[in-house]
């Protein structure tokens, strides 16, 4: 069959819309600027467990940052296992939809899915002749994979005319054979070619679907993209999966969303069958259904909507927590009873424990993904260093006698060598990491310092009233809080497994914050080295 005799001549484009009507006062935009988002519509059947047909190409919309509208041809009583009824409203109410979308919004692309009958298919070729949207995303869809009928057979030939109208169409390979009239192919090649005869006669691109092949790969392609001859081939895993339920909705309305910030389909569709491969291997876990389930059209986004990472990890070590506000060393240290040499040993500890801190404040700041971030760690390595090292200085200098150079030499304890290595080993890994690590310093000496300001009371005369203030400084306050929101920040776009590195590099460091307190008290030393050389 030749459907260089079936498809229509292109209509006369239609004049612009009058002033006053759509696109010339749409809310919020300035003439002439572009808007946030593209304003993609859907026009296509439903799904009531959200899988496939319009639901799914919302959030394959959504998940590609498009703002997305949907048009109902059908209401499709379906789940996870078929299709049980299909209900059609009908052309006229069709049009109705479709003209109140396009009477009052400008649409950037289109995706067409499900058209159920011929006199569908004929009110929305008759649409895009009016309206002629720029880019228009075409998926034949005919039979769902459960294999029921989502389109009349006599309907056939109106979709063959739409095809004519679309820029892109996107089969299957059952589907590529009915619009080129022709036995499904069966190998790859075979596809192809019938994929090339289907743009040689349509002048649609066509983005020919290798799902229905077996084999490692599956296989995508764009044919007529550049010129006639012209095909590139998309290879990605075959993902071992039966929930491919709504896969070729989801590729074909994200490669429509995508389009408008695109210079062309190559990009969009390459784009779009990353994402798609992700959210098929995404689709098991979502737990939707009993048959072939959904695709997790979310799956690049799996923190969002999960607690705020900071109140979690705080969740996390509530031990810790509790431990350090009764350990002695805290208690001693609030009721002044602390003995000088013990509080010199924490002190010259914590000297060289900031001195390494402050290299990891700085690898931070060197890894922070926005000028706010690098700014505060920057500022904060060098804070670090220079006051409070100064007060760790002074305090050192008027009661132990050490000098400068004594307090910069001083060696690191087993204790004070375990954590700032800890630190050093998650800034190896991300920034997000990295942060997590730092937290526990800020957060716990923060917490610690209202606990101290609380149990000391009046700090008159008390020994240690200058730390006691220091711990409780509102400015320490506001860098922990600051702190804490670059950390949630980094969380929210960690991928599962990043973020539970996350909580175990903050866990970590809180477990070291307990035992340095708690080396005041125990001062620990290295081991003498084995003399060697000994009879056994
Ligand atoms: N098991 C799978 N692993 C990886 N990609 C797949 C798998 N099944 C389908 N796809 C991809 O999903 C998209 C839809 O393909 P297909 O199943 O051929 O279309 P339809 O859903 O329209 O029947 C294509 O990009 C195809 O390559
Ligand atoms: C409304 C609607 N549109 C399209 C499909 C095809 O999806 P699949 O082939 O994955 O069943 C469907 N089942 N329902």
């Amino acid at each position: 069959m030749s459907l260089a005799a079936t498809a229509p001549v292109l209509p006369t484009p239609t004049p612009a819309p009058a002033p006053g009507t759509r696109g010339a006062t749409e809310h919020g935009v300035s003439p002439g600027a572009e808007p946030s988002r593209p304003r993609v519509l859907s026009i296509a059947g439903t799904d009531p467990t959200g899988g496939a047909g319009i639901q799914a190409d919302l959030k394959a919309f959504a998940a590609h940052g498009a703002y997305g509208m949907a048009v109902t041809t059908a209401l499709v009583a379906q789940n996870t296992h078929g299709v049980r009824t299909v209900h059609v409203p009908g052309a006229d109410f069709l049009t109705e939809q479709l003209d109140a979308v396009s009477d009052d919004v400008t649409i950037d692309a289109v995706k067409i899915g499900m058209v159920a009958d011929e006199p569908n298919a004929r009110a929305i070729a008759a649409w895009l002749r009016r309206v002629q949207p720029p880019f228009v995303v075409l998926d034949p869809v005919m039979v769902a994979t459960s294999g029921h009928r989502l389109l009349d057979e006599e309907a056939e030939q109106a979709v063959r005319e739409l095809v004519a109208l679309a820029d892109l169409v996107t089969p299957n390979l059952p589907e590529l054979a009915v619009l080129v009239g022709e036995q499904a192919a069966t190998t790859w090649p075979d596809a192809l070619a019938q994929a090339r005869r289907l743009h040689a006669a349509s002048g649609a691109v066509v983005l020919l679907k290798g799902g229905h092949l077996t084999g490692e790969e599956s296989p995508d392609a764009l044919v007529g993209a550049r010129g006639p001859d012209d095909v590139t081939t998309f290879s990605a895993p075959r993902v071992d999966t039966v929930h491919t339920h709504g896969t070729g909705c989801s590729l074909s309305a994200a490669v429509a969303a995508l389009r408008p910030r695109r210079d062309g389909w190559e990009s969009a569709t390459r784009d779009a069958k990353t994402w798609l491969t992700g959210a098929l291997r995404a689709g098991g876990a979502l737990a939707v259904g009993t048959g072939r389930g959904p695709v997790d059209h979310l799956a690049h986004l799996p923190t969002l909507g999960r607690q705020v990472f900071s109140e979690e990890a705080w969740e996390r070590i509530e031990g810790w927590r509790e431990a350090v506000e009764s350990m002695g060393f805290v208690r001693a240290l609030a009721d002044g009873s602390l003995a000088v040499e013990d509080f010199g040993f924490y002190l010259a500890q914590d000297a060289a424990y900031l001195a390494e801190y402050s290299r990891v404040l700085s690898r931070a700041s060197q890894l922070a993904p926005t000028p706010e971030a690098r700014q505060f760690f920057a500022g904060a390595a060098v804070e670090s260093l220079e006051v409070e090292q100064a007060l760790h200085r002074d305090w050192l200098g008027e009661h132990a006698g050490m000098d400068r150079g004594a307090v910069e030499s001083v060696d690191p304890s087993p204790v004070t060598a375990a954590y700032t290595n800890h630190l050093h080993a998650a800034s190896n890994g991300s920034y997000a990491e990295t942060v997590a690590a730092l937290l526990p310093c800020y957060w716990l000496y923060s917490y610690i310092g209202d606990v101290l300001v609380r149990r000391a009371g009046d700090l008159d005369g008390h020994p240690y009233a200058r730390w006691i203030s220091l711990y409780g400084d509102p400015a320490f306050q506001e860098a922990t809080r600051t702190a804490c929101s670059f950390a949630d920040e980094a969380a929210r776009w960690a991928s599962p497994a990043e973020r539970e590195r996350m909580l175990r590099a903050f866990e970590l460091s809180s477990m070291h914050e307990y035992l340095f307190f708690e080396q005041g008290l125990t001062r620990p030393t290295w081991p003498e080295a084995p003399v060697g050389g000994a009879e056994k």
